[in-house]
């Protein structure tokens, strides 16, 4: 029998629904996607660790979760080699599943990890308070109540980020992958190209590497908890070797150039985000899943605005003005999807192939 379990916000709404997946209490940041596809890949992205997710679309399970699959190390269909949200809330739950490569139930799937999920929620309803009052905490109650627990106070990526150096990949291009809770498709995307790949704990020194380009990933929480790598990429802008950092990369490289980041109210999770590429009128519709952003308005004169989301004008890129350095807030890897800016990725090894052919090496 279908048991009933709650959803509580921090304002005191309470929503009765049903459970599915592990029936358990759980506590985050309730934040919500709008993304019509791409569950298997959203719950393992690592940068939504600590988050009860919500999704808007009305009905979710229905393809169910594809089996593992490897590309060269890494996950071939997941971005992580874990479920990483805290909770899932939805409308329509589909029991039943089917799609050529469905391996399992999402209930199963996140039983299997001890995520609670709840459906039965009216999610646009929700969405929209969300999107009043900004994001918030909240917590799924199943048999016992719990805590509220705000993820931003954890020191996020240290949890999701490697031990110890991994390396993979024969390319002819050593390029240093910073893991503050990197999604496989970096990887995948990285070494489609070429690449000997060095991926290194978030707070690793990378400047003790001999690299040709280095590469700052996306992560979960608040960038500036993150100051070791901050006080790191200082010193590797002292270099002219390329630098290229996506989503908590480019909140990253901006607090290292000396600029600020904020929070904003209810972030942007979703498969449509429209950026325009500044000095042009080319608009891209890009990947996103960010809570935070970088403000601009202190960024040093050397740095100059790459992209700007067309939404609400906030910052999705930066670059300095003549050293190879930039970086975006949105995701160029994008799995799952839209790719149309995976040319990033080339562009970044462009800028290695000439920065060592100017070195002559
Ligand atoms: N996907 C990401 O890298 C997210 C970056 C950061 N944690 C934010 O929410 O803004």
């Amino acid at each position: 029998m279908t048991k009933q379990v709650k959803l509580v916000l921090e304002d005191g709404t309470e929503i009765q629904g049903k459970s599915f997946g592990a029936f358990t209490s759980a506590a985050g940041e309730v934040v919500f996607s709008t993304a019509m596809t791409g569950y298997p890949e959203n719950l393992t992205d690592p940068s939504f660790k600590g988050q009860i997710l919500v999704l808007t679309y009305p009905m979710v399970g229905n393809y169910g979760v594809p089996g593992e699959e490897l590309y060269e190390y890494v996950s071939k269909v997941f971005e992580s080699d874990k479920i990483h949200i805290s909770g899932l809330v939805i409308n329509y739950y589909s029991e039943e599943h089917s799609h050529w490569n469905s391996a399992k139930s999402l209930g199963d799937w996140l039983a299997e990890y001890n995520i609670p999920g709840i459906y039965d929620i009216d999610t646009r309803l929700l969405t929209k308070k969300l999107r009043e009052k900004g994001a918030m905490l909240g917590k799924i109650v199943a048999a016992d109540d719990i805590e509220m627990h705000d993820p931003n106070q954890d020191n996020l990526v240290d949890a999701v980020s490697i031990p110890e150096v991994q390396r993979y990949g024969t390319g002819k291009h050593k390029i240093v992958l910073v893991d503050c809770g990197t999604k496989s498709n970096i990887i995948r995307c990285l070494l489609q190209r070429d690449v000997e790949l060095i991926r290194v704990p978030w707070d690793y020194d990378f400047n003790s590497i001999d690299y040709d380009g280095l590469f700052l990933s996306n992560g979960p929480g608040d960038p500036k908890t993150c100051e070791p790598t901050i006080s790191h990429l200082k010193t590797a802008y002292g270099t002219e070797k390329p630098i290229f950092g996506i989503c908590l990369g480019n909140q990253l490289m901006g607090l290292a150039a000396g600029g600020d980041t904020f929070k904003l109210k209810y972030g942007h999770r979703s498969h449509n985000q429209p950026v325009l590429l500044s000095g042009t009128k080319q608009c891209y519709i890009t990947s996103q899943n960010h809570g935070f952003a970088l403000d601009t308005k202190g960024l040093p004169e050397e740095w100059e605005m790459l992209f700007e989301n067309l939404n609400d004008g906030t910052c999705e890129g930066i670059k300095h003005k003549s050293k190879p350095f930039f970086s975006v807030q949105f995701h160029p890897e994008a799995a799952g999807g839209p790719e149309d800016t995976e040319f990033l990725f080339d562009q970044f090894l462009d800028l290695v192939e000439k920065h060592k052919a100017e070195q002559g090496s």
